[in-house]
This record gives C-alpha cells, sequence and structure tokens, in this order.
C-alpha cells in the first residue's frame, strides 16, 4: 500500500509516483525504495543525496546479483525465508524482481513448505508487522483497524484473509496464520502480476486451541480458545461488511479456515460479494486440472471414474464436488455422479450410519448401509493428533472402534477398485506399497494424486508410486517434488498446487470487476491451466510447470474475464479480454519517483 504521501502518477509520460516524502522517508518506504537505483536528478529534488552510496546503478540487474549472493549465504531454508520478505520491507520491486527470476527455487522458500516453518516459528522470528490483525476480543473495531492501512475506495482489488483453524496440514496456528495470507498474496504477484500495492492480508485472530501458543510467552495473538458459534459468525459478518463499505471493489479470498467453518462461510457470502474459498474451489480446481490430462492420458471416460479421496475436509470435499460435476457434464446424473465418489475419513469409509456426525457437505459422499454391508471391518487405533484437530470426526471413529469396525481405506481400495485416488489427509505415508498395488491390478494408468501439505506430509512420493505400479501411475502432488527416473523414463511431476490457480482466476475477477466468482469462472480456469500442460511424450507432467507461472497466469485470467463476461458478471466495460490482462499486470521494474 503506497503511503499517504505518495500518488501514483505518469512522469515524463512513463508510469511512476509523485511524493511529498524526503530523505530516509523515501528510502524507508519499501513501494518507493529503489536504493542505489535512484537516479542523480532523483536523488538531488528527494533529499537522497549523502544517504546513498555515490555509484548509481539505474538497472535493477547489479542489485539482483547483490540480493541472490545475501539469499545464497542464508544457512536455512527458514533464514532464506526471512531475508526474502526483509528485503519485501526493504524494496518490493526487487523482492518480486528477485522471486520472479529465481520463481522455481524461490517459491518453495516464500511459500510452501516453508512458510508452514515461518508459521509455526511467527511469535519467534517476528519482526516487524505485515497485514491488518483483527481480534474477536475486539470486534467493533473491524473497521477501523481495516481503515488503518490508509486506503481509498479504489486502492484495494483483494484481501486474503485466514482465521488458521488449519492451516496447510500443520493445524491451528492463531494469529500466526497472517504470514499464509502474505504468502498466498506474494504469490499472487509473483504468478499473476497482481499489484501488490493494491492487496491487504489480513488474520481474523478468533483465539486458538493450539496449546503450544497458548503456552508460548512469545505468542502474539489473542490467548484465549478459539471462539466458535454466533460470535464468530458475528465477528466474521463484520469483517465482510467492512470490506464492502471500504472496499466496494475488493475480492475476497479465503484461505486454511477449519472445515466446520468453510464451506458455511462460502455458502454465506458467495452471491453477496465476489468471493472464494482457495481450499475447497482454487485446490478443486487445480486438481481438476489434473484429472482433466490424466483421465485423457488413461483413455477413459470421465463417466466411468471411480474416485476415492482419503481425507474428507475442505480440500477433499471441494475435489469430490469438481470431480462430480465433471461427471455430470460427461452426461451422468447428480446422483449417479455421486455415487462414484467414496470418502475415507478417520472413521473410515463415511457411510449413512454415520450422516448425523458428518458436515453437511461430506454428507452426499455417504454410502449406503446395503453398499457397505458385507465389507471387512478394522478395529482402529485411537489418533491423537487427530483428535484434537477433527473433533466431530474423532468422534464419529471412536464411535465406530467401539462398534463393528471401521472400513478403511485398504479395504475400500479393493472393493471399489477406483481409477482415481485423492490424498488431502494430511497423514503421511497411507497410500502404501499394497493399496497401490491392488488399484495398479485392476486398472491401466491408476491415477494417484498425493496432496497433503507441506512435503513431509505426503500420503506418497511420486518416486514409490512410479516404482510400485512400473511407471504407470498418473502422479501430481501438492508441494514440489524433483523428476522420478525410471526405466530410462525421467518423470516430471506436475504440481496440483492451488498455486498454480488461483493467482490466474484473481487476477481475472479483479480485471473484470467481477461481482461474483461463479463455477463457469472456476471452470474456465481450471480448463485453461489442463490446456498449458504439453502432456505428449513419455513420463510429461500432468500440469504446466511453475516455471511458467506468469504466462499460465495470464491465459487463466483471459479464461476467467471471458467466462465472467459471458455471464454478466463483469462490471469493467471490456473489449478485449487479453488487452486487457496484459494492461492490468504488475511488474517489477523501476518507476521514475517525483518530488513534489
Ligand atoms: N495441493 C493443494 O493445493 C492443497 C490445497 C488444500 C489443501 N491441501 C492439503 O490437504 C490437506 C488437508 O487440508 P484441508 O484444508 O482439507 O484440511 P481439513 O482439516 O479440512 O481436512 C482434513 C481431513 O482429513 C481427515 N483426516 C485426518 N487424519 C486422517 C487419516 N489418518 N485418514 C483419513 N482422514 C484423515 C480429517 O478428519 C479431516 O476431515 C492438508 O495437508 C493441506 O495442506 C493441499
Ligand atoms: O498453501 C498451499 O500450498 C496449498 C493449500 O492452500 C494448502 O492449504 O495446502
Ligand atoms: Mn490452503
Amino acid at each position: 500500500m503506497y503511503r499517504r504521501h505518495t500518488q501514483v502518477t505518469t512522469v515524463g509520460g512513463v508510469r511512476g509516483f509523485a511524493t511529498t516524502a524526503r530523505g530516509y522517508e523515501v528510502l524507508r518506504d519499501p513501494a518507493l525504495n529503489k536504493g542505489t537505483a535512484f537516479s542523480a536528478s532523483e536523488r538531488a529534488a528527494l533529499g537522497l543525496d549523502g544517504l546513498l552510496p555515490p555509484v548509481v546503478t539505474t538497472e535493477l540487474e547489479p542489485q539482483l546479483e547483490r540480493a541472490y549472493g545475501a539469499y545464497r549465504m542464508a544457512p536455512t531454508d527458514l533464514a532464506k525465508h526471512v531475508y526474502m520478505w526483509r528485503l519485501h520491507d526493504n524494496d518490493v520491486t526487487l523482492f518480486y524482481a528477485l522471486l520472479q527470476r529465481h520463481l522455481l527455487e524461490m517459491l518453495p522458500i516464500v511459500y510452501d513448505p516453508v512458510v508452514g516453518e515461518a508459521i509455526e516459528r511467527f511469535s519467534h522470528v517476528f519482526t516487524r508487522p505485515r497485514g491488518v490483525f483483527l481480534s474477536i476480543d475486539d470486534p467493533d473495531s473491524v473497521e477501523a483497524r481495516l481503515a488503518a492501512v490508509g486506503a481509498g475506495p479504489d486502492d484495494v482489488d483483494l484481501l486474503v484473509a485466514t482465521d488458521a483453524e488449519e492451516i496447510l496440514g500443520i493445524g491451528d496456528w492463531g494469529s500466526n496464520g497472517i504470514d499464509i495470507s502474505i504468502g498466498k498474496l506474494a504469490v499472487y504477484t509473483a504468478a499473476a502480476g497482481v499489484d501488490p500495492h493494491r492487496v491487504v492480508p489480513v488474520v481474523l485472530d478468533v483465539g486458538t486451541d493450539n496449546e503450544r501458543l497458548l503456552n508460548d510467552p512469545l505468542y502474539l495473538g489473542c490467548r484465549h480458545a478459539r471462539v466458535r458459534g454466533d460470535r464468530y459468525d458475528a465477528f466474521v459478518e463484520a469483517y465482510v461488511a467492512a470490506v464492502e463499505k471500504l472496499f466496494p471493489n475488493a475480492l475476497l479470498h479465503w484461505e486454511d479456515f477449519g472445515s466446520s467453518n468453510a464451506r458455511r462461510i462460502l455458502d454465506r457470502y458467495r452471491d453477496r460479494v465476489p468471493t472464494f474459498n482457495d481450499d475447497m474451489q482454487g485446490t478443486g480446481a487445480i486438481v481438476t486440472a489434473g484429472l482433466l490430462n490424466a483421465v485423457a492420458l488413461s483413455g477413459g471416460s470421465w463417466a466411468d471414474q471411480r474416485v476415492v479421496v482419503l481425507g474428507g475436509g475442505t480440500a477433499g470435499c471441494g475435489i469430490a464436488d469438481q470431480a462430480r460435476d465433471q461427471m455430470v457434464r460427461a452426461g451422468l446424473s447428480e446422483e449417479d455422479a455421486t455415487r462414484r465418489i467414496w470418502i475415507v475419513d478417520l472413521p473410515g469409509l463415511l457411510t449413512a450410519e454415520m450422516r448425523d456426525g458428518l458436515l453437511d457437505y461430506q454428507r452426499p459422499y455417504a454410502r449406503p448401509e446395503e453398499e457397505v454391508a458385507e465389507l471387512a471391518r478394522t478395529p482402529c487405533f485411537p489418533d491423537r493428533k487427530a483428535e484434537g484437530r477433527w473433533p466431530a470426526m474423532a468422534a464419529l471413529r471412536a464411535k465406530a472402534a467401539a462398534g463393528a469396525g471401521v472400513i478403511d481405506l485398504a479395504t475400500t481400495v479393493a472393493a471399489v477398485k477406483p481409477t482415481i485416488l485423492i490424498g488431502t489427509s494430511t497423514c503421511p505415508g497411507m497410500f502404501t506399497e499394497e493399496i497401490v498395488g491392488t488399484m495398479a491390478a485392476s486398472v491401466q494408468r491408476p491415477i494417484v494424486f498425493p496432496l497433503s501439505n507441506p512435503t513431509v506430509l505426503h500420503e506418497a512420493t511420486p518416486e514409490q508410486l512410479l516404482r510400485w505400479t512400473g511407471g504407470k501411475a498418473l502422479v501430481a502432488t501438492g508441494a514440489p517434488f524433483d523428476d522420478v527416473e525410471l526405466g530410462g523414463v525421467t518423470y516430471r511431476i506436475g504440481q496440483a498446487n492451488n498455486a498454480a490457480l488461483y493467482p490466474g482466476l484473481g487476477l481475472g475477477a479483479v480485471v473484470a470487476r467481477a461481482t461474483r466468482v461463479s463455477d463457469a469462472m472456476i471452470l474456465a480456469a481450471a480448463e485453461a491451466v489442463a490446456g498449458e500442460a504439453d502432456t505428449s511424450g513419455p513420463g510429461a507432467s500432468l500440469l504446466p510447470s511453475n516455471a511458467d507461472l506468469r504466462a499460465t497466469s495470464s491465459v487463466v485470467a483471459v479464461a476467467v474475464v471471458r467466462a465472467a463476461l459471458e455471464e454478466g458478471l463483469a462490471r469493467a466495460e471490456i473489449d478485449d479480454p487479453v488487452e486487457a490482462v496484459r494492461e492490468a499486470a504488475w511488474w517489477p521494474v523501476y518507476r521514475p519517483v517525483e518530488a513534489v
């Protein structure tokens, strides 16, 4: 966000800034600061002579070299992460120029998986605030806190908010979760060119149930258990209402909410404001993109797929919904399509007898009793980590364990013979050789996507899946994985991470000034991503490489703008979507700064 004393302007025919700031005030504004790249005349006019070394380097190049050297010197991934955000606080342009140049290397540092470590350590490595902290203990202050960023009604395009109940697969991290909002926004800019000065990261601090935080003297958030129920809903409402009032054009992105709140919030607001839930819809769409290519390569038809999802939370059910919709497009009725999806969670295969304990969006997938009556049940052992984190599912698990037992993943896979196996369980190693072998024995090209993040939580590694299936598995993962060499073929592993989709979706929605984020816009994004992958040749990736994210995101954004126009959801007048997206995209280049 630009400070109040700075305006975006045109300087000598080029987009630049006009500012009343002088001296250190200029250098300490990360939006304005160019360090050694201030020209001699800018230095004179802005009062910078004497405050900078004498050499003038008007290009970014030498600064990029210096910054990359410093980055390389940072001894650990977390130290690299901290270095990058310090750089951001010093010079936003240089940060994004560096990130974009080394995108494949730095995305995992700035974003997932290292952002997970940074979130766990937030209270210990905190140096300076970024983003907006909203507190459930002071709900009346929501509007004032958002207004404190100092932006006018036309100055904000996008807000990413989290309540941090289910960060990646690492659980509840309270107000530390601000870093996921910040990380997601950095990807919006690096991947799609969303203007980093027109976005706001937000944490909705409703407390935390994480004992480690509650007992950490350095914890910086509200030190009490998570507030739920009416107070929670009123707080979320206060946030949305304040955004509508202060930033009427802005898109609202929800990130890493717990499974009991994510869908409810989305359903409440999706017809009122432009909004989407990244874990449900962004993930569903990027996985659809990977599946579109995988199903085509497998030679099968969508109407014939059988899908088993391990982990029926926000991501798993978001994926299930979009897979169901794809089968409906292939000609199945909604009921028949739903019947081709099996969800296995902590209580085992979700069945009709559990109906009352299931979340509303899990319920359609519960299997009828008569169908599962013959399936073997195994006793299950309490999983302490999971009991705390998913009370509803853990209660069902305990009930099943006390009764006949659970229908586990191995039994489900043996009975269903799925063509597609999806992992969103947060439980590493759950896709065993036995389970994958069972699948491979009945389908030619088993499609297996272990998606849990961060990397250590993957249900299986691509190397294992390919080895166990003699290279037949069609694999995509949530975190980045190296190529796999097997039988003389190099297998490139597509990353089915919503980072490859939501930036283009968001940019498209922003460019169109969309009033809503519709299912058609999301499908257009998924199809656009799928179309960007070259799946020809042995071992080809199912998804485009993250090295091409900028180009992929532009294609996605154009497709989203077109879909918004077709549905009459665009407020912007757009003749040429390609040109509109090109014009809107922000690039990390130094701009002239004028003293006024
Ligand atoms: N690749 C991506 O783009 C992407 C996107 C979103 C989420 N994810 C990952 O998916 C995972 C789940 O995320 P979420 O947002 O859906 O979380 P969530 O809390 O909403 O869902 C997790 C579900 O897994 C279930 N579960 C836990 N242990 C299990 C076990 N042993 N067996 C079966 N089910 C189990 C829980 O009961 C819960 O229903 C996380 O690791 C997250 O990082 C990946
Ligand atoms: O953040 C990611 O890497 C993807 C996804 O949103 C997740 O929660 O895991
Ligand atoms: Mn997420």
